[in-house]
């Protein structure tokens, strides 16, 4: 039938630039407008490349997992390829290698087991910023959380990943280094190349992307060699402990990638696995791990500044689990469900990867349209947040409507998780290709959250955060274009003192 050979519906489209005139800077808002004149499914050219938006939970079930194995690959940017040495796991194709090095990261690395090893290295991060914001209190100092989450992040990933005591110094400011190399690399991904989009600009870099993706490549490959290289030396000269790890330590990924690299596995036999693997690797979990979460984090605190009756609320229910003379942990998290409740409504409203990004490698029917293969997908998943078809004042900070209610009635919210089963909330997507960072994500939001809370007031001072037009919110909730929706001002606070920091672990 005539339906059957239809794209869905589209706004009209430029000569060259197709759709690209239609879109603001953040790009996640501007989809989610067109949803509301072209429906929860419309067509667009961005450029030369063809693209659907899905902003719908029905129309997300049906693409991602009705359609999975048709929309399970990512789109290959001219970036992405180099700074991921063209074999990422978060940017590759599904194949045979994808399958080996993800189910590798869930069973030794991200598994709720080996997420619960580490428990001690990331409380020694949380106390190591909890320890910054007492000396803050003393002196009545504003400190930049905006800079200082993403750090705490970042060493959390490094530790777990890489480990802190293999004889690997940081005298010459190697952790400095990679922060910064991260950052850079997480800045490229989320800016708009114009070689990716327009086929006859492919070799032309107009915008002078090339030198800056070549100088973070060298300077991450310099770091990441040296990082390889001191570990294989500290593996050589402790040979007689299995994985040359010292026997008592929780084996980090690195060894256990070495292991194979030198001994192979059963499992990687069908597939290539090489020292770039490695270093794709490493590049992948601090890119998608570091910004995402510390921005989650910010989120949750700024949404708590702007409802004190909720910060309360969070407040009694640690005093209630932790006391006022011991640290809220990462084990107290079963039993903090408002704290729970405060991180999903965090992400329902601020998911850090707005829209779930995939790309079809078949042709497919989705409703009563062809979607042709090479197509991106874009869920929108910041837009199905926001619905009032299915959120009831969707606008509103209401942590409450995750917790069972008491008389029926809600959006029925409490039933709902964060784990890709329920398509109005995904925040970490779905099926094969879902993060596999979510276990350790939701171990550090409520755990370092709940410590925040326990342990400071928080005083907003900077002019450019706050409403001036009478709004009874103190901050402005304005964000940040990117790959990720990172806040569009800096939260900076002044922590104020609510718990003796002699207490910290
Ligand atoms: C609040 C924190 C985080 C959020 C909201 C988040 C969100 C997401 C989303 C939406 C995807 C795409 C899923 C899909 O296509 O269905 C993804 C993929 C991914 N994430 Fe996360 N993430 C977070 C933390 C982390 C952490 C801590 C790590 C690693 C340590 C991580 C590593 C990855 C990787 C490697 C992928 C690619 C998976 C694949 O393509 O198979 N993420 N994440």
């Amino acid at each position: 039938s005539k339906s059957q050979t239809l794209l869905p519906p589209s706004p009209f489209a430029l000569p060259i630039i197709g759709h690209f005139h239609l879109l603001g800077p953040l790009i996640h808002q501007s989809f989610y407008k067109l949803s509301l004149q072209f429906g929860p499914l419309f067509y667009l050219r961005l450029g030369s490349v063809p693209c659907i938006v899905i902003s719908s939970p029905d129309l997300a079930k049906e693409s991602l997992k009705t359609h999975e194995l048709s929309f399970i690959s990512r789109s290959q940017f001219i970036a992405i390829e180099r700074l991921t040495y063209s074999s990422s796991l978060a940017f590759g194709p599904y194949g045979p290698y994808h399958k080996f090095i993800k189910k590798l990261s869930l069973n030794e690395f991200l598994s709720s087991r080996s997420v619960s090893n580490f428990a001690s290295i990331r409380t020694q991060e949380y106390v190591r910023l909890l320890r910054l914001l007492a000396k803050k209190a003393e002196s009545g100092e504003a400190v930049n959380l905006t800079e200082e989450l993403p750090k705490l992040s970042n060493n959390v990933i490094a530790k777990m990943m890489l480990g802190n005591s293999k004889g690997s110094s940081n005298a010459d400011g190697r952790d400095e280094e990679a922060r910064l190399v991260v950052r850079e690399v997480t800045r490229i991904f989320g800016e708009f190349n114009l070689s990716d989009f327009v086929w006859f600009c492919k070799k032309l870099d107009l915008q002078g992307f090339g030198k800056r993706i070549e100088d973070t490549h060298r300077r991450f490959d310099t770091l990441v060699e040296k990082v390889i290289s001191e570990r294989e030396e500290l593996r050589k000269k402790n040979t007689k402990n299995e994985g040359g790890n010292g026997g008592e330590e929780v084996k980090d990924f690195l060894d256990i990638l070495l292991d194979i690299l030198e001994k192979g596995s059963a499992e990687c036999e069908e597939v290539e696995f090489t020292r770039v693997h490695i270093k794709a690797l490493i590049m992948d979990f601090f890119t998608a791990g570091t910004d995402t979460t510390a921005i989650s984090m910010e989120w949750a605190l700024a949404e708590l500044i702007n409802h004190p009756k909720v910060l309360e609320k969070a407040r009694e229910e640690i005093d209630r689990v932790a006391g006022n003379r011991r640290l809220v942990v990462e084990s107290d998290g079963p039993n903090l469900p408002y704290v729970q409740a405060i991180i999903k409504e965090t992400l329902r409203l601020h998911p850090s990867v707005p829209m779930i990004p995939r790309k079809s490698v078949q042709k497919c029917n989705i409703g009563n349209y062809v979607i042709p293969e090479n197509t991106m997908l874009f869920v929108n998943a910041w837009a199905i947040g926001r619905d009032p078809k299915y959120w009831e004042n969707p606008l509103h900070f209401y942590p409450e409507r995750f917790l069972a209610p008491l008389s029926g009635g809600g959006d029925g919210a409490s039933a709902l998780d964060v784990r890709g089963q329920h398509f109005q909330l995904l925040p970490f997507g779905t099926g094969r290709r879902i993060c596999p960072g979510l276990n350790l994500a939701l171990q550090m939001l409520p755990a370092l959250l709940g410590a925040m809370v326990q342990c400071f007031d928080w005083k907003v001072v900077v002019a450019n955060q706050k409403h001036t037009n009478g709004d009874e919110r103190v901050l402005e909730m304005d964000e940040r274009p990117g790959m990720t929706t990172p806040r569009a001002h800096d939260l900076i606070c002044i922590p104020v003192a609510r718990f003796d920091p002699e207490l910290y672990p």
